[in-house]
């Protein structure tokens, strides 16, 4: 796997990180929403520098400019619900991209900390021979983005696998690897230190789907 981190240098996007972190900043949900849509932009931006570009004539009032515009046919698709903020951002640079949507739950069959991933609701394009770019903020155990990876590539082979995520582990990082193809990419804003006994990350920032749009039942 090809991972990317894309924090390493100073800029304004550990700013953004720091909001969805902080305790109380993060109860304001229209901001948590917000920074993880900028963070979005953000990654959708660093993604696209390995994209594909044709050459292309620009007519200007002036004259004519000889520039590049995206060639690859962009598929975003993204976990729900936490994925759909992450998704936003995405599609404001992304705008002709393709869109969908795929649920993932932790179901706890016993009422204790074992759970399994519910892969139920799905409602997207081919991916054939288009760049596929999976969206969710929280890479944990890594479970989720396996299980519906494998329910998506059933029966398509996408030109490109991009996996993106804002907060991983590197225990769900070592999951993917063992669990997808190598040449995937993987774009990760901040790695964390691991998992607590719920398998949340720490010191992450809780639950991205609560903390967006509040509790469930
Ligand atoms: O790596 P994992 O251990 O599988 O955990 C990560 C998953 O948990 C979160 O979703 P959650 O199950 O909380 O659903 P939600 O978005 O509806 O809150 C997150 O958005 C991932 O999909
Ligand atoms: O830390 C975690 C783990 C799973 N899902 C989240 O939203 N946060
Ligand atoms: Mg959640």
């Amino acid at each position: 796997m090809h991972i990317h981190y894309i924090s390493e240098n100073n800029s304004i996007l550990n700013h953004f990180l720091s909001q969805i972190r902080d305790v109380t900043i993060q109860k304001d949900s229209m901001r948590f929403r917000k920074n993880i849509e900028r963070i979005g932009e953000v990654m959708a931006y660093e993604l696209s520098k390995i994209l594909t570009y044709k050459e292309i004539d620009v007519q200007t009032p002036l004259g004519i400019k000889k520039t590049t515009a995206l060639e690859d046919n962009v598929v975003l698709c993204s976990i729900l619900r936490a994925g759909l903020a992450l998704h936003t951002g995405f599609m404001n640079f992304f705008d002709d991209a393709e869109n969908g949507f795929v649920s993932a739950m932790r179901f706890h069959p016993n009422n204790d900390d074992f759970f399994e991933i519910k892969v139920e609701y799905q409602a997207a394009p081919s991916f054939e021979n288009k760049n596929l770019i999976l969206i969710d903020p929280m890479l944990a155990t890594g479970q989720s983005l396996v299980a519906v990876f494998q329910k998506l590539m059933a029966e398509e082979t996408p030109k490109e696998i991009h996996i993106a995520v804002v907060i991983a582990t590197p225990e769900g990082i070592e999951y993917l690897e063992k669990n997808l193809p190598n040449n995937c990419h993987l774009w990760v804003a901040a790695l964390d230190e691991g998992l607590n006994a719920k398998n949340y990350i720490v010191p992450g920032l809780g639950d991205a789907g609560d903390l967006a749009y509040g509790s469930k039942l």
